[in-house]
């Protein structure tokens, strides 16, 4: 049976197909000529054909020029692709920027009774507003929930939400090293210390924050975080607390002009063999004095020469054993030898020297003396500024019992030492690994390595 055809102009019926697609047809040239526009535009230069061989494929229709436009079409179904970075759910544009709003969303969204509670806490938005941070985040933020979402909230509302956020949170990573970041309504109750007497770990999964004590805490004494670096020195803690969480910090170790007595923040007397120091490190700009000769350098002078140090140690390779001893080499005169920049820069090398088992008899004794003086040293640091169960401190025992093995093996080997020196030396890093072993067990991420250590441990005393 033929189809019929009707003219899309009259609609009688048809037999003058169009000479281009064959498909629409006319009942006249007349109606063809006057359809012609609308036919021009409806009319595809490709169409779908099928073989055995490729099933459906796509054909022209007619001759196409070079450069021509042949399609144009809506998706019909769309979404992101299955390993994607994060984009827009709307337009799959990356979404760096815009990504950053979802906290503050989620923190707008909650519900009444949660929205109070999340009110309760220390937002410090007036002292935040003309920040450039929150100048920015009235582009990043407040920008895209106000006029890409087009949500009904209040420029002051989102920023407070931010400030809170800013105030409260922790920095969360987990099972797969994810960052993101989180308010633990109890846990941000604590207040700061620069020494303080909790840590924290995160369930990987759940991301729940576990809570520890570090060091004895009596009753009615606070439990204290940090919310800065503990090896910074107190000028540098002190700025970033003061941009970070808006308050002047006057911690016993920030009130110490020798923090403790490690100097982290002190330069040499250019004038004597003294130390400079802060006639009160509780003012940013109160002068610096020599604790000897009383030589007195300006507050401005002394930033400028963290600063300048700063720099330098940002522009080493820090991978690199060779530049950081350069640095320890080009500065012994100038900084305390726990300056925090010069243990920075031993931290980083108690690193870098680091040996297998294995091939510990090819590492140079040099540097494995060189691990064990600096574990040794940093852990005095550690007792004045991150004294107990710290992290730090049980990262730098397990370096020290690791060195101190492959040292000890390696010199037996060599006929360096005697075996009861070896045994000493053993015995010194299975007291070590201990205590290692008790501070690290609740942090996933490093107690992965210690069965392997106690289990070289082992052999090695084993084998005496
Ligand atoms: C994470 S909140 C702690 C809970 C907060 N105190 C509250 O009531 O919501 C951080 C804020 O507490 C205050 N804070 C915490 N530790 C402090 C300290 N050592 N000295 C002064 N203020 C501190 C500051 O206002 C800081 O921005």
């Amino acid at each position: 049976m033929t189809d019929v055809k009707y003219c899309p102009i009259c609609t009688k019926s048809a037999s003058l197909p169009c000479s281009s697609c064959k498909n629409a047809v006319y009942c006249s040239q007349e109606h063809q000529l006057s359809h012609s526009p609308e036919h021009k535009h409806q009319r595809s230069p490709v169409k779908v054909a099928f073989s055995e061989k490729y099933g459906r494929y796509l054909i022209a229709t007619r001759d196409l020029k070079a450069g021509e436009l042949i399609l144009r079409e809506s998706p019909f179904i769309l979404g992101p692709k299955s390993f994607t970075l994060p984009v827009c759910l709307g337009c799959h544009r990356e979404f760096s920027k815009a990504y950053g709003i979802l906290t503050p969303l989620r923190c707008l969204l909650l519900a009444n009774q949660d929205k109070d509670k999340l009110n309760y806490l220390q937002g410090h938005l007036q002292e935040r507003y003309n920040t450039p941070l929150y100048q920015g985040y009235r582009y990043g933020v407040v920008l895209v929930i106000k006029k890409m979402l087009k949500l009904p909230y209040e420029e002051e509302d989102i920023l407070n939400v931010c400030a809170i956020l800013d105030t409260n949170s922790f920095d969360v990573r987990g099972a797969s090293k994810q960052r993101a970041r989180a308010i633990y309504y109890q846990s941000a109750m604590m207040s700061h210390d620069c020494s303080p007497n909790t840590r924290h770990t995160f369930d990987p999964e759940t991301l729940e924050i576990i809570l520890y004590t570090t060091k004895f805490v009596p009753k009615g004494e606070s439990l204290t975080a940090t919310y800065t670096q503990t090896l910074w020195n107190t000028t540098r803690r002190r700025a970033h607390l003061k941009v970070a969480k808006c308050f002047d910090c006057s911690c016993n170790r920030c009130s110490d002009p020798t923090e403790f007595g490690t100097y982290a923040g002190s330069i040499k007397c250019s004038e004597c063999s003294g130390f400079i120091c802060s006639t009160n490190p509780l003012d940013c700009i109160a002068d610096w004095k020599c604790n000897n000769c009383g030589e007195i350098t300006l507050a401005n002078e002394m930033t400028w020469n963290d600063e300048v140090i700063r720099s330098e140690i940002r522009s080493l390779e820090l991978t690199d054993p060779n530049e950081l001893e350069g640095f320890l080499e080009r500065y012994k005169n100038t900084l305390h030898e726990t300056n925090s920049h010069v243990i920075e820069v031993k931290y980083a090398l108690t690193q870098l020297y680091s040996g297998e088992y294995g091939t510990a008899d090819k590492i140079i004794t040099e540097r494995l003396e060189r691990r064990i003086e600096f574990c040794r040293e940093l852990l005095a640091v550690a007792e004045k500024l991150d004294a107990g169960a710290t992290k730090w401190r049980g990262q730098l025992l397990l370096n020290l019992q690791e060195a101190l093995v492959a040292w000890a093996k390696k010199e037996f080997k060599q006929k360096n030492i005697t075996k009861t020196l070896l045994q000493e030396n053993l015995n010194m890093a299975t007291e070590y690994l201990k205590e290692a072993a008790s501070i690290l067990q609740v942090d996933r991420d490093l107690c992965t390595a210690l069965p392997k250590h106690m289990k070289n441990l082992k052999m090695a005393v084993k084998n005496l």
